[in-house]
């Protein structure tokens, strides 16, 4: 690929953009707020001046309501050989389309399984598709051309494509991505009128399950809008299980020890379940999950504390796998959690406490 045009310089545009200017391709920048263009330009994924002629693909990163009518403008203006969406649902865009009018054999839906809860060019980066899933809904009028123009992409972006059924891919993400998504909101819904005294406890746990919360409301009403049922489906199964839970728990206030005992299956049933559920999450790269050992350790809050850890463990010839950081509230100092093989460990530890790091359990 030479050449493309991303429409819609937000944060996965630009992102895509990004990478590809990063390895040699030769990018125009498109949107209808000229500021989201000039922005993404201006940090080096491209150029905001239209291109002279079609160029080898056309990516449209607009919200989902806006996919299909952008798309059909630019199948109709002839702006590239291929023309590819990544909104986050698949198969109304493409009905839409379809009922546009518009020929849909060079267009591929696809969806890169990578994104972040802040919006815009600014919040993008190269790096975002690294390993992740991105996946590709080509039916069997797709030419193969903007297939392997949607590969090479994807292989820019440093991904891994994975070929879905659009159907398929949306009850899919109702799963992995929409419904995670509601629950996450609906978590930190609860902090919104909270005392500030329970709200200033706040710790990683909660840091961790309402992080995507904090996103655009209105992308994701474009998204949850069209994907309603397979969401509905699955959110209904969740609050089977929450009134299990609230059995449960009202079970384990009674003065009966029967049914207290009852109460603590039902509780123990929903919590092993949920350790059944989180062990088939992948690991990074989208492998299989790996078993680190994590080594906890106290750092400052402060300039370069990080870059020595990391230097320290490096001396120690430990490659960090993963790596989380817990803020302590209030205090100038926070925890650092290392995972590491488990048969690196020993070393790791040893090294860090020569270097007098204060390591915790
Ligand atoms: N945010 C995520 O985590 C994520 C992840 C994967 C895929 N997606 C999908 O990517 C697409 C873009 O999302 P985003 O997070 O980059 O949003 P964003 O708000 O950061 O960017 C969207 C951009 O599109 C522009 N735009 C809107 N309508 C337009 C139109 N008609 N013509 C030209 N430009 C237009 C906006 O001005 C904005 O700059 C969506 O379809 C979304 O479903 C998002
Ligand atoms: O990490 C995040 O911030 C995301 O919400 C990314 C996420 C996801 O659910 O994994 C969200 C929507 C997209 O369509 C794809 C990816």
């Amino acid at each position: 690929m030479r050449t493309a045009l991303v429409i819609g310089t937000g944060l996965i545009g630009t992102s895509a953009a990004l990478a590809l200017a990063g390895r040699g391709v030769h990018v125009h920048l498109r949107d209808h707020d000229p500021d989201a263009a000039r922005t993404a330009a201006a940090r080096g994924a491209g150029t905001d001046q239209a291109p002279e002629g079609p160029v080898d693909l056309v990516i449209v990163s607009v919200p989902p309501a806006h996919v299909a009518a952008t798309l059909a403008a630019a199948i109709r203006d002839g702006l590239g050989r291929g023309y590819i969406d990544v909104a986050s649902v698949k198969g109304g865009p493409r009905r839409e389309l379809e009922a546009l009018g518009a020929d849909l054999s060079g267009y591929l839906g696809t969806h890169p399984m990578a994104g972040r809860e802040r919006s815009g060019p600014m919040a993008a980066t190269a790096d975002l598709f690294e390993g992740r899933p991105w996946v590709l809904t080509p039916t069997r009028d797709t030419d193969t051309e903007v297939l392997n123009l949607a590969l090479e992409l994807v292989a820019l972006c440093r991904a891994v494509p994975v070929v879905m059924d659009a159907d398929d891919h949306d009850r899919a993400v109702a799963l992995v991505s929409h419904t995670p998504h509601l629950l996450s909101s609906m978590v930190a819904a609860r902090l919104r009128d909270a005392d500030e005294t329970a709200v200033r406890l706040c710790g990683q746990g909660i840091r961790d399950v309402t992080r995507i919360a904090a996103s655009d409301p209105r992308l994701w009403v474009e998204i949850l809008s069209a994907n309603p049922g397979p969401v509905a489906e699955i959110l209904a199964a969740v609050a089977a299980d929450l009134d299990e839970t609230v059995r449960a728990l009202r079970a384990l206030e009674a003065a009966d020890d029967d049914k207290r005992e009852e109460g603590a299956a039902g509780l123990e049933d929903v919590l092993r379940r949920g350790n059944a559920g989180r062990s088939r999450v992948p690991g990074k790269h989208g492998a299989a999950p790996a078993a680190y050992e994590t080594v906890t350790v106290l750092i400052g809050d402060q300039p370069g504390e990080l870059a020595r850890i990391f230097a320290d463990a490096g001396r120690a010839g430990v490659n960090i796998e993963d790596v989380r950081i817990e803020h302590a509230t209030g205090q100038q100092a926070g925890l650092i959690q290392l995972m590491v093989e488990p048969g690196a460990v020993a070393s790791l530890t040893a090294t860090l406490r020569d270097q007098g790091w204060s390591l915790r359990q």
